[in-house]
C-alpha cells in the first residue's frame, strides 16, 4: 500500500487471505515517497517468491501501475477512498492503464480490498487444489450466512 493511512482498508485483503490460509507480506511502498523502495520491490518481486501483488493506493494512485511496469506478476489495484474525491481519483488513476501494462482494478475501498484478496486466492488456486477447496468452502460458508427473508419483516 502507498501509505500507513491505507492499512485500515487493505487490512480487508489481509483478513481474507488469513481466512484462506494464504501467506502474505504487507508492505508500505510509494511510487512518490519511496521510489527506490518501489523499484527494488517491483524488480525483485518474482525472484523473491511473490506470485500475485495487491497494490492499494489513493488519490494520484500511481503505485499499482508502476509496480506493473516493473514486474510480469499479476497486479491487482485497489483504489483507496480519498477524502477530496471519494476515491474516483484513485479509481481512474488505476484503471486507465495504457495497453501493454495491465493492472486488474477492483472496486473503491473495503469491498475492493476484500475482493482483491479473494481474486488473488483464485489465481493461486489454479495451481493449488487444497486452496481451491478452501476457497469453495469459504464461498459456501458465505452463502450460508445469507437469509432468504429479511429479519425484521
Ligand atoms: N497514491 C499514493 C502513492 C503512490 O501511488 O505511489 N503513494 C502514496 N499514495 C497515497 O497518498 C494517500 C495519502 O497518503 P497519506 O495519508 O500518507 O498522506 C494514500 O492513500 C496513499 O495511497
Amino acid at each position: 500500500m502507498g501509505s500507513q493511512s491505507d492499512w485500515p482498508t487493505m487490512k480487508c485483503a489481509a483478513r481474507v487471505l488469513d481466512q484462506l490460509g494464504v501467506e502474505h507480506d504487507d508492505r508500505i511502498v510509494s511510487a512518490h515517497r519511496t521510489p527506490d523502495r518501489l523499484h527494488a520491490f517491483g524488480k525483485g518481486a518474482a525472484d523473491d517468491g511473490f506470485k500475485v501483488i495487491i497494490a492499494g493506493a489513493g488519490g494520484a494512485a500511481h503505485l499499482p501501475g508502476m509496480i506493473a511496469a516493473l514486474t510480469h506478476l499479476p497486479v491487482l489495484g485497489v483504489p483507496i477512498q480519498s477524502r477530496a474525491l471519494s476515491g474516483l481519483d484513485s479509481l481512474l488513476s488505476i484503471v486507465q492503464m495504457p495497453a501493454g501494462i495491465p493492472t486488474g482494478t477492483l472496486a473503491i475501498g473495503e469491498a475492493g480490498a476484500t475482493n482483491a484478496g479473494l481474486l488473488a486466492a483464485s489465481i493461486l488456486a489454479l495451481s493449488d487444489d487444497a486452496l481451491a477447496r478452501r476457497l469453495q468452502d469459504w464461498r459456501a460458508a458465505q452463502t450460508g450466512t445469507v437469509a432468504e427473508t429479511p429479519s425484521d419483516k
